[in-house]
């Protein structure tokens, strides 16, 4: 491309002048430039504006020049030409005609003119180029100026063009003018949102500048996080090194484990593909099975479909028979309410034909099991309602193995002490009638006899056994009455402890201050003894009609029996073995004398012990009597229990004849009081007689020896009554009054040899089936031959044997021998038709008194010996007895001293039990 530039362009466009040369070119612009094109021709004119680079350039050509005018003179001119050519192209046109100008100067300064061939052919080589520069610059100067002529003429038209254009939008121009404004004020808008943006910069770069700091920050805590993070990694590693080791280990146990179990898979499998194959012929089986049940079950259908039919039409028929024997069972039903009502009344009428009948009535407790006690291993079978009782022996299986029993009731061991009171209550109520009522327990040790009698304690009213209750009854029944009659009534409480006789309490005050005051030494004591002694608490009442002035005595005997077993058990000897036999003595008595009284004996052997002569009135005068019989329900007791069973189930059966009652009109005591003065004067005339009788013996014994078998025995009761005959008149000209039975009764009773054997036939006769009962008896039986052998016939040292040296004397007495009268109490006592509350020698209180007062009888007898406190009696035990002997005598000597006292003696003599009036004393 070639420019105009500098003076040329200003040549051009000015002044216009056609250059005719080259040299004119160059003398009027020294600076112009011919630059040579690439084919060697130059291709432009251009200024040189660096003159320094011109001058280089100028400067190397003349060097170039010199060197060779030296060196290359002798070179012909084509030679120096083919090495110029090179320059010359690559040189500037300023700097040829700088050399120009240096050639032509060097020229004049030689003066001569002349110029050297090899300059002039320089010198005409470098015009040439400049010429062939200036004419190829000059053409492309035409063309570039017809370029523009074209190129101005365009724009003149698109000026006319834009010059009508722009008249035309003159009015657009306002408008856009408009917009102008528009768009600068939006522009300053602009500007100044982008004030406030860049204020945002400002603060985002604030903000930019404190999130750096952040930044830094983070990247810090990013640091120490990516050590501790590289550190864990670390740790990691190493743990996952060890999991790795072990999951390899566990890995090795798994495959192991994994063959394992594909080895047990496949067993399965086996296994499984045996049982498939099983189970697919047992459904086969099975579908064979139930395509017949189908079948079967289709004609059960039809089958039921008929018997449905069969079945409605039955339904009818029953319906219908229904409705008839509805109509007949509301018959039924209305029999049944009156069945029960006539069985109750039949059972009231049962109970009063046993009433009439005097039956000892027999009432069975079972006692519960005691904790520890395995309840499983019970005898009770079955009670029933009406007393039925069914024991089943452990031993024996089937029908044999099971024992009917049947009393009046039967208390099962849930039963409660109200429930046993409630059904004994109307029996002790009598007593304020003028009954005389026994109530005693029987039954092995620990079957609950004192817990019936008794109660486990006294504190609690609800544990309350039958004494308690009976006596708080008696007392709130008799203030109830105390408008029509008044009532005195005594308590007595006595132990029979080795065939002695002990007053414990006379004064139901005494027994209940001592209960709440000494509980626990008291009921101790008492417990201790209660399986070695009988205790039997008595009520006397003494009642006196108001209106009539009539006077009715009852008596309750509550008696609490030894332990029925306990020498059966018993492997004691020396103080044991004596309780024991005194236990068997009085026992077998009571057995003996039941038994007499079951077979309607004519003789009783109440005289055998304590307890059945203080019984007597109870068991076989006209008196109410009742049985509790206690049961353990553990089978290692069922042969104890079965025998108790016997023998309660004899009891039972014992008539004792209807009761009566002990009432006594006006005429009728007087007559009795009549009768008892009398008896008084006979029995003083037959002491003289006896005194006499001795006397005339001894007299008789000093003649002719004691050889003389009427007086031979030394039994006073032999020798003072003998077997009477009916009629015989008694000596002191008394008749005996008695029947042919009495008398026989009498000599019974007198005969100890007579009443054994005669007990001893009842009781073989009647023991069949009390084997162990008649063991005991036996074994009694054996103490009393010990004594016979040592001593035959003779009755004192008999008594002796048995029941031990001192008590001799005061078991003489009390079975009467030794005393004048004592064969007239006996016959009394024997004869059934004697009432104890009639009698006064023979009533209740008077044998009461002889039974507990044998020294009183003593001194009537004159006797020297004196009975004392049983040394192997508890000292508590000690003390009370002889307290209350002593209260006892001073009671007796003060109703003896005064008649007029508030104690009113009965029983004639001043020896009958002392009656409290303030009955209201002893509301409990
Ligand atoms: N019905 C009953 N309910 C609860 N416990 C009873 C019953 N009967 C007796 N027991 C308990 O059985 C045990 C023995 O009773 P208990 O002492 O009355 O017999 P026992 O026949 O009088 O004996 P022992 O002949 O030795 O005097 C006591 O612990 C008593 O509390």
């Amino acid at each position: 491309m070639t420019r105009l530039v500098g003076p040329v362009a200003f040549l051009y466009s000015h002044s216009k002048p056609q250059p005719e040369n080259i040299y004119q070119v160059l003398l009027m612009n020294p600076h112009l430039e011919v630059y040579a094109s690439e084919n060697g021709k130059p291709n432009s004119l251009s200024e040189g504006h660096n003159g320094d680079v011109a001058e280089e350039t100028e400067n190397k050509f003349y060097e170039a020049c010199q060197l060779k005018q030296g060196c290359y003179a002798d070179l012909p001119a084509a030679k120096i030409a083919e090495l110029m050519k090179g320059n010359l192209r690559n040189s500037s046109t300023q700097s040829l005609f700088k050399v120009v100008n240096k050639i032509l100067d060097d020229s004049i300064e030689r003066k001569n003119g002349d110029i050297p061939h090899r300059m002039g052919f320089l010198l005409k080589r470098v015009v040439q180029e400049i010429e062939q520069r200036v004419s190829t610059q000059a053409e492309s100067f035409k063309k570039q100026n017809n370029l523009y002529k074209v190129l101005g003429e365009k724009y003149q038209s698109r000026m006319r063009i834009l010059e009508t254009l722009a008249t035309g939008t003159s009015e657009e121009n306002e408008v856009v003018m408009n917009q102008l404004q528009k768009i600068k004020i939006e522009k300053t808008e602009i500007e100044e949102n982008k004030k406030l943006e860049e204020q945002d910069v400002i603060q985002l770069v604030q903000e930019k500048d404190r999130s750096e700091i952040q930044i830094s920050a983070l990247k810090q805590e990013l640091e120490l996080a990516k050590m501790t993070y590289e550190k864990h990694c670390l740790q990691l590693e190493t743990d996952a090194k060890e999991t790795e080791v072990e999951l390899e280990k566990k890995l090795m146990e798994l495959e192991y484990l994994l063959s394992d179990s594909r080895n047990k898979v496949k067993e399965l499998e086996t296994f499984s593909e045996s049982k498939s194959l099983r189970w697919k012929k047992k459904e086969l089986s099975y579908k064979c099975f139930l395509d017949s049940q189908f079948g079967s079950l289709q004609e059960l259908r039809v089958a039921s479909e008929s018997i449905k039919q069969e079945v409605s039409k039955t339904q009818k028929v029953y319906s219908e028979e229904f409705y008839h024997l509805g109509v007949k069972l509301k018959g039924l039903v209305d029999a049944a309410e009156n069945y029960h009502t006539v069985l109750a009344e039949n059972r009231k009428l049962y109970n009063e034909v046993q009433d009439l009948k005097g039956n000892i009535r027999v009432y069975c407790r079972i006692r519960p099991f005691l904790p520890g006690q395995s309840k499983k291993h019970t005898t009770i079978e079955y009670i029933g309602e009406n007393g039925e009782l069914v024991v089943a022996n452990p031993l024996k299986q089937g029908k044999d193995s099971h024992r009917l029993f049947k009393f009046n009731k039967v208390f099962g061991p849930a039963a409660t002490q109200e429930e046993v009171f409630l059904d004994t209550q109307p029996l002790i109520r009598s007593v304020l009638d003028g009954y005389n009522v026994c109530i005693f327990a029987y039954g092995q040790t620990g079957s609950g006899k004192t817990y019936t009698m008794t109660g486990p304690n006294i504190s609690s009213r609800e544990d309350w056994g039958v004494n308690y209750r009976a006596l708080n009854d008696l007392f709130h029944l008799s203030q109830s009455r105390k408008n029509s009659i008044t009532y005195e009534v005594c308590v007595q409480m006595v132990e029979i402890y080795n065939e002695q006789v002990r007053d414990l309490l006379s004064n139901v005050l005494d027994l209940m201050n001592i209960g709440l005051m000494n509980r626990a030494v008291g009921a101790t004591a008492l417990n201790e003894r209660s399986s070695r002694s009988h205790s039997i608490v008595t009520v006397h009442v003494r009642g006196t009609d108001l209106e009539s002035d009539a006077v009715l005595r009852g008596s309750l005997h509550l008696v609490d029996l030894a332990g029925s077993e306990r020498v059966d058990r018993s492997e004691a000897t020396g103080d044991r073995l004596r309780e024991a036999q005194h236990i068997n003595k009085s026992l077998s008595a009571l057995g003996d004398v039941i038994f007499a009284l079951a077979q309607k004996n004519s003789h009783v052997p109440y005289r055998n012990s304590k307890l059945t002569q203080v019984l007597q009135s109870s068991l076989g005068g006209q008196a109410k009597t009742l049985m509790f019989v206690q049961l353990n329900p553990d089978v290692e007791s069922y042969f104890e229990s079965v025998s108790t069973l016997k023998f309660a189930e004899r009891v039972s059966g014992v008539e004792l004849g209807a009761a009566r009652s002990n009432k006594e009109g006006r005429g009728v005591r007087e007559l009795m009081e009549q009768v008892a003065s009398l008896k008084d004067t006979i029995a003083k005339k037959d002491e003289e007689i006896g005194r006499l009788r001795l006397l005339k013996t001894s007299v008789n014994g000093e003649r002719h020896g004691m050889s003389s078998p009427r007086y031979g025995s030394s039994s006073p009761r032999r020798h003072s009554v003998g077997p009477p005959r009916p009629g015989q008149t008694l000596p002191g000209g008394k008749s005996s009054g008695l029947t042919d039975k009495a008398v026989s009764d009498l000599d019974n009773n007198n005969s100890s040899e007579y009443s054994d054997k005669h007990s001893e036939a009842g009781s073989h006769q009647s023991m069949d089936d009390f084997r162990h009962h008649k063991e005991f008896f036996q074994q009694s039986r054996l103490a009393v031959a010990n004594g016979r052998q040592n001593i035959t016939g003779n009755i004192e040292s008999r008594l002796a044997l048995v029941d031990g040296s001192q008590n001799t004397t005061e078991d003489i007495e009390l079975l009467g021998f030794g005393d004048a009268d004592a064969g007239e109490r006996l016959s009394d006592i024997s004869d059934g038709e004697l009432s104890m509350g009639t009698e006064t020698d023979g009533s209740m209180c008077s044998i009461v008194e002889f039974t507990l007062f044998p020294e009183t009888m003593k001194t009537q007898a004159n006797s020297t010996e004196k009975p004392g406190v049983p040394s192997k009696l508890p000292r508590p035990l000690q003390r009370q007895v002889q307290k209350a002997t002593s209260r006892l005598s001073l009671m007796r000597g003060s109703s003896k001293a005064s008649s007029s006292s508030k104690k009113t003696s009965v029983g004639g003599g001043g020896l009958g039990v002392d009656y409290i009036s303030d009955s209201s004393n002893f509301g409990l």
